[in-house]
C-alpha cells in the first residue's frame, strides 16, 4: 500500500507515567497501510506510548492526531469513538472464558452500537475468516490453543474496521511458529489497508517481516533507517 493517508501523528509530544517523563519531543507519523515495529528495552517506554495512542494516558504537551480525533484536546466523551477507530491487542488474551468465541465477539459489537442481528452475524463471520478461524464461532475458548485465542482476539480488535491496530507484544506467549502465524494474520490485514503499530521484543520477526521500525532509547524515540 502506496499512501501517504495519515492515519497517527504525533508531533514534538511529551509521554508521561504519572509525573515523570518516560518518552520527549515524540514526533512521527503512520499513513495508511504503513507496519511500524516498535522496539526498546524493558521500560523503555513503549507500552506508556500505546497507552497514550489509545488515551489510556493523557497527552500533556504537543499534539496528537489518531484516526482524526486530536490527542491533546480529547474530551472523555470522544474516547469510546476514538478506540472504536484503534483495533487494541494484548500479550495476554482477556477473552471471556465462560463464552463461545461468537458471544465474546458479539460483546463487543453490541457495547460499540450494533443491533441488528444479521449484520452482527455476517460481521462476525467475516471477522473470523479474516482471521483464519472460520470454524471456530460456536467454541469456548479454553477449547482453542493459545495462538488461536489470540487470533480471537485479533479478530475481535477488527470488528470495527479500524484504521490502525495497536498491538503490545502479540506474540509475547506464543511460540515462534504460532507468532509466525499471527504475524501472517497481521501481514494480511496490513494488506487489506489496516495500518499496525506493534510493540515487539521479538527481533526475529523483525529480520523474517522487514518493516518500519521506532525504537524507544534514552527517553527519545528514533526511527531507525532500513
Ligand atoms: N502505572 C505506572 N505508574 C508509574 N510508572 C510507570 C507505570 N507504568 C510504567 N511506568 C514506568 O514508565 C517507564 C516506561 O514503562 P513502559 O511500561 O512504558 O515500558 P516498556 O518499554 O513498555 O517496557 P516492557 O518492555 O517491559 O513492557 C518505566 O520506567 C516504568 O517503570
Amino acid at each position: 500500500m502506496f499512501s501517504t493517508e495519515p492515519v497517527l501523528t504525533l508531533t514534538h509530544a511529551d509521554i508521561y507515567q504519572g509525573t515523570k517523563l518516560v518518552l520527549g519531543d515524540v514526533s512521527f507519523q503512520i499513513n495508511k497501510g504503513d507496519f511500524v515495529y516498535l522496539i526498546g528495552r524493558t521500560g523503555s517506554g513503549k507500552s506508556s506510548l500505546l497507552k497514550t495512542l489509545y488515551a489510556d494516558l493523557w497527552l500533556q504537551n504537543g499534539k496528537g492526531l489518531v484516526a482524526g480525533y486530536p490527542l491533546d484536546a480529547l474530551k472523555p466523551r470522544d474516547i469510546p469513538q476514538l478506540r472504536r477507530k484503534i483495533g487494541i491487542v494484548f500479550q495476554d488474551f482477556q477473552l471471556f472464558f465462560d463464552r463461545s468465541v461468537e458471544d465474546n465477539l458479539k460483546f463487543v459489537l453490541k457495547a460499540t452500537g450494533w443491533t441488528n442481528k444479521t449484520d452482527m452475524n455476517n460481521r462476525i463471520a467475516e471477522v473470523l475468516m479474516q482471521v483464519g478461524l472460520g470454524t471456530a464461532q460456536k467454541k469456548m475458548p479454553h477449547q482453542l490453543s493459545g495462538g488461536e485465542q489470540q487470533r480471537v482476539v485479533v479478530a475481535r480488535a477488527m470488528l470495527n474496521e479500524p484504521q490502525i491496530l495497536i498491538a503490545d507484544e502479540p506474540t509475547g506467549n506464543l511460540d515462534p511458529s504460532v507468532a509466525d502465524q499471527i504475524m501472517k494474520v497481521f501481514q494480511s490485514i496490513n494488506n487489506a489497508g489496516t495500518a499496525i503499530l506493534m510493540a515487539t521484543h521479538n527481533y526475529d520477526l523483525l529480520h523474517k517481516y522487514p518493516a518500519r521500525v521506532l525504537r524507544c532509547q534514552d527517553g527519545q524515540v528514533v526511527e531507525l533507517k532500513g
